[in-house]
């Protein structure tokens, strides 16, 4: 039985700055297409400026759509306004890379997860707090999180907060845009086990950007490569990671640094073997 894909992203342009049909724009993505299936990862990996960002915000509706299909969950949702995906429930949440900017310093964090809940109308006020009360939990923040403020936290703890508020509205789908990159590295580890544990427990699927090829590898089933606006590489992520055949994907593992000096240079090794071969 083959599993629908929750979201599927077919053949997807972007121009920026065009004007009206006469002038063309810069071209930031030439026709990508990906597809998550329910309850799985897709890492998104790419240099600088490659189109990450880009794909990530025009399937959250927050970034324009030139051409193309974004279907996610039976809908097509590639031009539908903000106000569309409200009126049709399109959830799709985000957690994004900056903690110190994304939540409000005025709010306590009890308002900031219940805003989402009782701004929907999904729930009134004191069934939102005891769902606080619940994320906060599955967050692994102490329970007494909610009558405090952002600043009273680390970058991690933020990024917790973060995670809590996108889960808050039980989305099937996160779009999560290098949420760890600003964390340090024993942080990024465990913000990034909490993603899978969440998975584990709700079924959420994850589209997950990051310049970072060892964080991609640690959380996704599957990988897209991205360079210059396009997709070169895409595939299960042991396939892609171990073996990746197109120079580009090459590149950018042998560019990713390894903790062990004489792996690295092993590596770099078996990867030239490799690209001599092909
Ligand atoms: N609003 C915009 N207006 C004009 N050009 C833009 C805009 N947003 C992005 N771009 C351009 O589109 C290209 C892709 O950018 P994008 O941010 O998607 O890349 P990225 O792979 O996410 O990079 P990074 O990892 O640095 O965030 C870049 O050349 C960028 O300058």
């Amino acid at each position: 039985m083959t599993i629908q894909p929750i979201l599927t992203v077919r053949d997807l342009v972007v121009e920026f700055g065009a004007k009206g049909l006469k002038r063309r724009g810069f071209r930031a993505l030439h026709g990508v297409s990906i597809d998550v299936r329910p309850g799985e990862t897709v890492g998104l990996v790419g240099e600088s400026g490659s189109g990450k960002t880009t794909l990530g915000r025009s399937v959250l509706g927050i970034g324009p759509v030139t051409s193309g299909e974004i279907t996610f969950d039976g809908h097509d949702i590639g031009k539908m306004t903000p106000r569309q995906r409200r009126l049709r429930n399109i959830n799709i949440q985000a957690v994004f890379q900056d903690p110190y900017t994304s939540l409000n310093p005025s709010m306590t964090i009890e308002d900031i997860l219940a805003e989402p809940l009782v701004a929907t109308g999904t729930m009134a006020r004191p069934q939102a707090l005891a769902r606080v009360r619940t994320l906060l939990d599955q967050v692994a923040l102490p329970s007494d999180a909610g009558q405090r403020y952002p600043r009273e936290f680390s970058g991690g703890q933020r990024q917790r907060v973060a995670i809590a508020r996108a889960l808050a509205l039980s989305p099937k789908l996160i779009v999560c845009d290098e949420p760890v990159s600003a964390l340090d590295l024993s942080t990024q580890a465990r913000v990034l086990d909490l993603f899978v544990d969440i998975q584990k427990e709700t079924g959420v699927a994850y589209l997950f950007v990051s310049h970072d090829l060892s964080v991609v590898r640690h959380i996704s089933h599957r990988v897209a490569v991205m360079s210059r606006g396009e997709i070169v590489e895409y595939g299960d992520c042991d396939q892609v990671t171990a073996r990746p055949e197109h120079p580009y994907t090459r590149r950018l593992m042998l560019a990713a640094p390894v903790a062990h000096p004489i792996r690295q240079i092993e590596r770099r090794k078996a990867f030239e073997a490799l690209a001599a071969t092909s």
